[in-house]
């Protein structure tokens, strides 16, 4: 018999064909500690959660028959997927079930905002008679919305019949969607600086992390509103509530939080201008239904060793493709991580080249790796190998892939071009040179050696004499030590790049500094993690 946990309160109808199955067992059992799954884990051989279990690796560890964690909802930040990846363990979510109702929610939240709803009620059941609460119209505002992706492209919608002017910012987003939509693309500058409401609709990643902060804060327009009913951290929370002292925020709503639940003197929940529930963005019956009938139906399907979709880590590779293709998947992932950090544009195209050895192999697994090193940097731990192409078509991302037997002087080589929606392109190409590991080959047009790792500085600038020795300098001055360079350079006096591998981070202050020297175009730390 198989044996289903669920951990977190998930629809009984949804779960009902999982109930129904005579070859499983399922057993609810919610509210549990980590140390309490740690005990029972070992009993199943999948677990069902929401975003209140957290699925640690302690927890994985303990589950040596898991075979599958579904997650009935989007965000899969509560569950360790590395750690599930390590184990084999396939991670599910339900990405599509829940899309409306949390748009919906963020949409009332705006509406409750606008007209005070939350506070005029508290105040009339209260007995007083309070008709002071003076309110603003949505008609003719212009909403910002970061996050165009499914939830944020359904806020736009509704946005635009309710007569608003919608800003919307997206690394995928191009001008040709954003037409589509009837909205017009922005920058995060311009959306903070013009927006009467934002609102957030991004998943928590690095890059994600306080995307609202202090300086977005500052230029704001003075009585502006702001909504959260994406992930806890996207604005940050203690920036918001000066901003709000200082009147430049006239109210905010929150469904999300930094840390969830919130402790009880958290000054969100003692502030009459912000709004909170405790996420619900998800909560309504059709999607619970929605989110716990895709989930059970892709679970029976592993469990009964059948095709499935939405998995948000491991795919299966035939053991032989994968001794061939292996080696260079760390590499592949790194050349996509690598020129999706140089590209600041909407990407429009992802052309992936193998040439020598590689143009005789199956590559479409390695593929999978270059891609989701390309999107990692704004899809953070939602994109995998199994749903990087994925991804990357919803969002109007062409995969353009081509083979050549020609070396190119290389035995193998990878080239990944990314193409914006502004005709501008970027080019990475890298190879793995027998002895000596991994190497990035050419960036852009010009060609380089370098090992891809740790903390590389990349330099564009204007090649004229002194530039090097000012580089070096200022990062010497800055106790930033220079482990190699490398420089390039088509024509004298031309265009120029300088890639140098430090030993630290470079500080961003030192960053800015190394902008405002002459003939500077760009400075740029580059992460390969
Ligand atoms: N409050 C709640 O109960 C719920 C919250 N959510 C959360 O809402 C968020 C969005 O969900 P979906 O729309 O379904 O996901 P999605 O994946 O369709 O959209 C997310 C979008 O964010 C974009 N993005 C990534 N980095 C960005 C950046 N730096 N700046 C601007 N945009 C960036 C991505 O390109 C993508 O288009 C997720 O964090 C999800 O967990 C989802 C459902 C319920
Ligand atoms: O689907 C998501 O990402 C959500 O945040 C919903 O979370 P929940 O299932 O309501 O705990």
């Amino acid at each position: 018999m198989l044996k289903v946990l669920v951990s977190d309160p998930i629809s009984d109808l949804g779960i009902q064909q999982l109930m129904d199955a005579e070859d499983v067992v399922v057993e609810k059992k919610t509210g549990l500690s980590e140390d309490e799954l740690v005990q029972i884990i070992a009993e199943y051989d999948a677990l069902l959660v929401r975003s209140q279990t957290k699925v640690t690796e302690k927890i994985m560890e303990a589950g040596k028959n898991l075979k599958v964690i579904g997650r009935a909802g989007v965000g899969v930040d509560n569950i360790n997927l590395e750690a599930a990846t390590k184990r084999g363990i396939i991670v599910i979510n339900a990405p599509d079930g829940n899309t409306i109702t949390t748009c919906e929610h963020a949409f009332a939240m705006m509406m409750a905002l606008a007209r005070h709803i939350p506070q005029a009620y508290a105040k009339t059941i209260q007995g007083t008679w309070d008709r002071k609460f003076l309110g603003v119209e949505l008609r003719n505002k212009t909403l910002g919305v970061l996050g165009m992706g499914r939830i944020g492209s359904e806020v736009a919608k509704r946005a635009k019949a309710f007569g608003m002017d919608i800003l919307g910012y997206d690394p995928f987003l191009t001008e040709e969607r954003a037409d589509k939509l009837g909205i017009t693309l922005a920058t995060v500058d311009q959306i903070v600086r013009n927006a009467d409401f934002i609102t957030v609709h991004t998943p928590l990643t690095p890059e994600t992390k306080h995307m609202i902060s202090t300086k977005q804060f500052e230029v704001m327009k003075k009585g502006m509103r702001i909504i959260n009913c994406a992930r806890g951290g996207v604005i940050d929370e203690a920036a918001m509530l000066v901003a709000l002292e200082q009147g430049i925020v006239e109210g905010a709503a929150f469904d999300v939080f930094e840390q969830e639940p919130p402790a009880a003197d958290h000054p969100f929940l003692h502030n009459p201008k912000i709004i909170v529930t405790p996420h619900l963005g998800a909560s309504t019956i059709e999607a619970q239904e929605n989110v716990a009938i895709d989930v059970s139906e892709q679970v029976l399907h592993i469990l009964r060793n059948e095709p499935f979709k939405n998995a948000v880590n491991m795919p299966p590779v035939a053991p032989s493709v994968m001794n061939k293709l292996q080696p260079y998947f760390v590499l592949g992932e790194q050349i996509g991580t690598l020129v999706a950090q140089l590209n600041n544009q909407a990407v429009q195209e992802i052309h992936v080249e193998y040439a020598g050895d590689l143009s005789e192999v199956d590559t479409q697994p390695l593929t999978r790796y270059i891609i989701k090193g390309a999107l990692s940097r704004h899809f953070g731990s939602d994109v995998n190998i199994v749903n990087s192409m994925h991804l990357a078509k919803v969002r109007d991302v062409n995969i353009v892939v081509s083979k050549t037997a020609a070396t190119k002087g290389f035995t193998n080589l990878i080239s990944v071009t990314l193409k914006a929606g502004d005709g501008s392109d970027r080019r990475i190409a890298g190879t793995l040179l027998n002895g000596y590991g991994a190497r990035i080959v050419q960036i852009d047009k010009f060609p380089v050696d370098i090992a891809p790792e740790g903390n590389l500085l990349f330099i564009s600038h204007n090649d004229k004499p002194g530039i090097i020795g000012n580089v070096g300098t200022l990062l010497g001055n800055n106790d930033v030590n220079i482990a190699s360079m490398q420089v390039g350079r088509k024509i004298v006096g031309g265009e120029a790049i300088m890639v140098l591998t430090v030993d630290k981070a470079v500080p961003k202050e030192v960053l800015e500094d190394l902008l405002k020297q002459p003939e500077m175009n760009k400075a740029q730390q580059i992460a390969f993690s």
